[in-house]
């Protein structure tokens, strides 16, 4: 996939040392890697893990740190954020600069946004994202969104495969008028994505069904965050998980399911993996983390703080991707990072369908993964790093350079204190939003290089 290196240490973002300029021994702590952990040292000379083995001996020029009794890890990589996303008339707060400085204070130290074509065009879409991503702090990669399809997109998706190092792309079933495709659009685009050797991701909701129940709850006079939840019911994305996979089946091409929040689509993908189809589910910390309970607030901002689509589900979901997540039915976590403030929220004061849709996550990711996976004990720390960061690496194919602790991979590496603890919240999260939808939940203090 493609990725792009940020010309600027991490340093400069107040979020540890500069890897790439400096000699480094990380000495004594537990290297964790997807497939195996020991108590070693790492040494890193101009940005790439050089050795790691315990009791390295290393010259008086190299800067020492010790990670005795601590985590040493691969940077996290977020497979699916929205920086700078247009979206109802405005633009998510977070840019490449605030939502990377977020993401590397929070242990994620690659990203991979969403391009959004401009008036279909995959090129023009590109170039502004280009742009965009000047301000980046560090290393980010793109999958390309498609919205129409015609020879001038067939041509330009092999241009992003063959030219540009972007082979993913996304099809939206939901935000009818806006992103949304039909099943013909789909089917292109799957046979499209075959013939690339590119790999197709889906949003699944029924974007139909969902225009017609926004329709309902308005006609019922429920205007407000919870008339979002109740427009778009689980059964919704089931349906649309269910008929993308049934399509990619029928193209036998693979298929990656982004943002899974629901027992009923986490069930398709499951029924669909068992019988050999080759799916990827992604769910995201707030499907994990969270239930619907917020959009019932009295408050519209810390209600409208919720919304997001799919929606965050009720009591249940969640754990139950947990265990998907944990058994294998679900590959790797991401967060749907794509932050409005509450000033932006507020135009959907009077009707729920005008909230800019997003939550925030790129910073709390690993902290929440950890909490509720690792410290509950349904997985270990090597299946932490495997579903925060090694899986991600391996299917968007920047692996072992990205989601590994070998010499030779880049020096992305966090060092996560498993005895500190923290508070989130809004008042000192990195991110330009002024809410955040953990407030009060624990993290662990992690140092990002
Ligand atoms: N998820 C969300 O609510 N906003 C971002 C766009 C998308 O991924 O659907
Ligand atoms: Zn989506
Ligand atoms: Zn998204």
């Amino acid at each position: 996939n493609q990725f792009c290196e940020a010309g600027i240490g991490y340093d400069e973002v107040g979020c540890g040392i500069s890897s790439s300029s400096t000699k480094l021994l990380i000495k004594g702590g537990t290297v964790v890697n997807a497939h195996h952990q020991e108590i070693a040292d790492v040494y890193v000379k101009d940005g790439i893990i050089v050795a790691v083995k315990p009791n390295l001996t290393v010259g008086d020029d190299v800067k020492v740190i010790d990670a005795t009794g601590k985590f040493v890890m691969p940077g996290g990589i977020d497979p699916h954020t929205h920086l700078a996303m247009e979206a109802l008339n405005t633009e998510s707060v977070d840019d490449f600069f605030s939502g990377q400085a977020a993401a590397l204070a929070g242990g994620t130290t690659m990203h991979i946004d969403f391009v959004i074509p401009v008036n279909g065009s995959l090129i023009a879409g590109l170039e502004a994202y280009e742009k965009k991503a000047k301000k980046s702090c560090m290393d980010y990669g793109f999958h390309m969104v498609i919205t129409k399809f015609d020879d001038i997109v067939s041509r330009d998706m092999e241009i992003m495969v063959k030219e540009k190092g972007i082979n993913s792309f996304k099809f939206f079933l939901a935000y009818k008028g806006v992103l949304m495709v039909n099943d013909e659009l789909l089917l292109e685009g799957l046979k499209r994505c075959k013939s690339l050797g590119a790999l197709a991701m889906v949003h699944a909701e029924n974007g139909d069904a969902v225009f017609e129940g926004q329709k309902r709850m308005i006609q019922l006079g429920i205007t407000g965050p919870e008339g979002h939840a109740l427009s778009r019911p689980p059964l919704l994305e089931g349906e649309a998980t269910a008929r993308a996979i049934r399509l990619a089946g029928f193209v036998n091409t693979p298929l990656y399911v982004v943002h899974v929040m629901s027992i009923d689509a986490m069930e398709e993908i499951a029924k669909a993996r068992k019988s050999g189809q080759r799916v990827i589910g992604e769910p995201v910390v707030s499907g994990l983390a969270l239930d619907d309970s917020g959009l019932w607030d009295s408050d519209f901002t810390t209600a409208s703080k919720y919304v997001m689509s799919p929606p965050i589900r009720a009591s249940g979901h969640g754990k139950a991707l947990q265990d998907a997540l944990s058994n294998g039915v679900l590959q790797l976590v991401g967060t749907d990072h794509c932050v409005f403030n509450s000033t932006q929220k507020a135009s959907g004061i009077d009707d729920f369908r005008k909230i800019p849709n997003g939550v925030n996550g790129i910073e709390e990711r690993m902290h929440l993964v950890w909490d509720l996976m690792v410290e509950s004990g349904q997985i270990s720390v090597t299946d932490y790093v495997r579903v925060t960061s090694t899986e991600c690496a391996r299917i968007f194919n920047i692996y072992p350079r990205k989601g590994a602790i070998i010499a030779g991979s880049d020096a992305d590496i966090i060092i996560l204190n498993p005895k500190s603890t923290f508070e989130i919240n809004a008042r000192s999260h990195h991110s330009r939003t002024d809410t955040n939808v953990y407030e009060g939940r624990r993290g662990k203090v992690t140092f990002s290089l």
